[in-house]
């Protein structure tokens, strides 16, 4: 399912955050949302999930405006993995990710069968299935996480909208998330923070800085050290990988802080001896 957003501003507390932006994702793509904090990216994705009204704008899933589908519509289409949520759930972990099956039922009534096996099998994918029994309340925050992500997968809808998906999660687990939602055929946007995670996992890349996008396109049109000096305020050097040649970040300093040292602020791209930078 294509995701297109056009010309949307959204207000947080009275207050516009996200001006203006247009940005289009191909069905079955992941496009990454990169930003400072504070930047906008979670107001963006509330409105691409319906959460929230934009004020001006729209988002169209296929061509639909996400204002004229009903909350059950919305709900078969988009699942939403959000960046907030009750720590204090006293409910059994196979019950949290039922709850993903709501909006497919017939009002309230038992689980089916198949929405059991579908919680099961989204609890195994993420490599929690021996938790199925345990109180949410009762996990980690790495494991709260991955079942939070399960539920959105068992909601089974072309669309995803993560927000920071990786927060509390090992590496391990996080290029594991990281590499589920790329081998779904779903349509996904994300946001993330760590912009080597984002170049590897994800088909293109928007950047938001004060509510505005201020680039967009495939990770390595996008991702390069100016862009990282003048969005995120930091000095870096690109590196690319032995094996792969893909680019890779090492985050040097402040680029502030850097250029009151009097270091020079234009960091160097380096490649090992017979590798070329992408
Ligand atoms: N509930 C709220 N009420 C008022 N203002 C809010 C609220 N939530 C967020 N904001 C403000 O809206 C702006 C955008 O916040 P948002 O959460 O969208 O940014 P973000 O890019 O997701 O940040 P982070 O990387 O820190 O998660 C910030 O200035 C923030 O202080």
């Amino acid at each position: 399912m294509r995701v297109d957003i056009e010309h949307l501003d959204a207000h947080r507390g009275g207050r516009p955050v996200v001006a203006d932006v247009s940005l289009s994702v191909p069905s079955g793509t992941v496009l990454g949302l990169l930003g400072p904090n504070g930047s906008g990216k979670s107001t963006l994705l509330r409105a691409v999930s319906g959460v929230a009204a934009p004020s001006s704008g729209r988002v169209r899933f296929d061509g639909t405006d996400v204002a004229s589908l009903s909350r059950k519509e919305i709900a078969l289409r988009v699942a939403v993995m959000a960046q907030e949520h009750s720590e204090e759930f006293e409910i059994p972990v196979l019950d949290m990710v039922l709850l993903g099956r709501i909006p497919h039922g017939h009002g309230f009534g038992r689980d089916s069968a198949r929405d059991i096996a579908f919680a099961q099998d989204a609890l195994a994918r993420v490599g929690a299935a021996h938790l199925a029994h345990r109180s949410f309340s009762a996990l980690s925050g790495g494991e709260r996480q991955r079942v939070l992500f399960a539920r959105a997968l068992a909601q089974d809808t072309p669309v995803l909208v993560l927000d920071e998906p990786t927060n509390h999660l090992d590496i391990a687990h996080q290029l594991e998330l990281l590499d589920l939602v790329r081998a779904t055929d779903k349509t996904v946007v994300v946001a993330l923070h760590d912009l080597n995670l984002a170049a590897r996992s994800c088909d293109g890349i928007g950047v938001l800085v004060d509510g505005r996008l201020t680039a967009a396109g495939p990770p390595d049109e996008v991702l390069h050290t100016d862009l990282i000096r003048s969005a995120f305020d930091v000095a870096s050097t690109a590196v690319a990988h032995p094996d792969s040649g893909r680019r890779h970040f090492i985050f040097d300093a402040r680029s502030s802080a850097r250029h009151h040292e009097g270091t020079p602020s234009e960091p160097s791209i380096s490649a090992p001896e017979g590798v070329t930078l992408p």
